[in-house]
């Protein structure tokens, strides 16, 4: 079992880095279309945290307002809202607060470290940590954030006495360790930054899984594939290659077949898109994948139409599964498949 869930970092700041102003008012940053964007967020997550100092000061509900996500969360068998999560040393919290009202749970924390492993062991596989500045700053120092959403607002704060997005620390994002930038979207007034923050580790394991495709006894009817299974805390777990024991194997299936168990914080890295459809076996990379529980893909070249149509990257997206495509390694996958073109 994973130690930690996927941490999905969402926030808002102004121009100038700040998350709030100093007023007694909880400043809105975001614009409507963009809090809907972070309404999808949380629809798509199992649990919620904020730091104690955000209930205290923004008193939020934390819960998904749009009906049609409730009732789609619902149909899944999942409840209407995640379940809210936040951290104190204090235990200063008024329960009257609505963090505590409404139609989703509540638990309260007294240190991240104790949080993190806990909710795994309540099935939290997803976590969506939309602030303060304190509990940010502490993940981020910490390398526990996976990913980062980081809508900036096209205005100035300018009051030192706000909360700044995060405070001083000892990061392991520096100037060596750049986060890689997986996407930038305008909405509306607002550009929304999407940083992958274990980036290093995705082109390493990567090219990890596409030297390991080498090792493929050659076919002129299949692809030589490598995947490689990797523990959110980034040990690897297994890794498998195309016909590796049996001449139908897939990559993705061989290293898939050697593990049991919890893959829910996992991610599986395989030098070419999953395949979606096979002739030769009844199941695909995608359903295996779907089936294990694994909530991350990584891969370098989209299946090129030479045996079948490959949809893997839209099907595994359209089942919530992260998917993140690195073309830059795509060159590396086709050079040890030269053979077939
Ligand atoms: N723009 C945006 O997207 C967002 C803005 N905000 C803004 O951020 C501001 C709040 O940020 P900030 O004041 O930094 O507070 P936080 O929300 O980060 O809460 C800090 C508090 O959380 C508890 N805490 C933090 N880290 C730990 C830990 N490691 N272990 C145990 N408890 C911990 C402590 O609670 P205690 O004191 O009880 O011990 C601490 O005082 C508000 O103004 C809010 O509006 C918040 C979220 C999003
Ligand atoms: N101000 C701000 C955010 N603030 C976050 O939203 C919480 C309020 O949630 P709720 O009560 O459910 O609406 C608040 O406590 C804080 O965590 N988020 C954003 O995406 N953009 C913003 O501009």
């Amino acid at each position: 079992m994973s130690d930690r869930p996927y941490v999905l970092v969402s926030c808002a700041m102004s121009v100038d880095g700040f998350l709030d102003d100093a007023s007694a008012e909880r400043l809105i940053l975001s614009n409507s279309d963009d809090l809907d964007r972070v309404d999808e967020l949380r629809a798509r997550c199992d649990a919620i945290l904020v730091g104690a100092n955000t209930i205290r000061r923004d008193d939020p509900r934390l819960l998904v307002r749009s009906d049609v996500r409730r009732l789609a969360r619902v149909a899944e068998g999942l409840p209407p809202s995640p379940l809210r999560v936040t951290v104190t040393r204090s235990g200063e919290l008024s329960p009257g607060a609505r963090f505590f009202a409404g139609e989703a749970e509540s638990v309260v924390f007294s240190s991240l470290s104790e949080a993190l492993p806990a909710l795994v062991e309540r099935g939290v596989r997803r976590l969506l940590v939309e602030g303060g500045s304190a509990v940010l700053t502490s993940l981020f120092a910490a390398d526990l954030v996976d990913e980062l959403q980081l809508a900036v607002a096209p205005f100035f704060v300018g009051d030192a006495l706000a909360p700044r997005f995060v405070g001083p620390g000892a990061f392991p994002h520096s100037a060596r360790r750049r986060m890689r930038l997986a996407g930038v979207e305008q909405v509306g007034d607002v550009v929304v930054l999407r940083y992958l923050l274990g980036a290093m580790d995705d082109e390493r394991w990567l090219r990890e899984a596409i030297e390991h495709s080498r090792l493929c006894p050659p076919s002129r009817t299949a692809f030589s594939v490598g995947a490689i299974v990797v523990s959110a805390s980034g040990e690897e777990l297994a890794r498998g290659y195309s016909r590796e024991g049996d001449p139908l194997n897939h990559a993705e299936e061989a290293a898939l077949a050697k593990l049991s168990g919890d893959l829910s914080g996992a991610t599986i890295y395989s030098s070419l898109e999953p395949c979606s459809t096979r002739k030769s076996r009844e199941r695909s990379c995608a359903d295996h994948i779907e089936a294990a529980g694994l909530r991350r893909v990584v891969f370098a070249w989209r299946e090129p139409s030479l045996f079948v149509t490959g949809e893997g990257a839209e099907r595994l997206t359209a089942a919530g599964i992260d998917v993140v495509e690195l073309p830059a390694l795509a060159p590396n996958v086709r050079e040890v498949n030269a053979h077939l073109f």
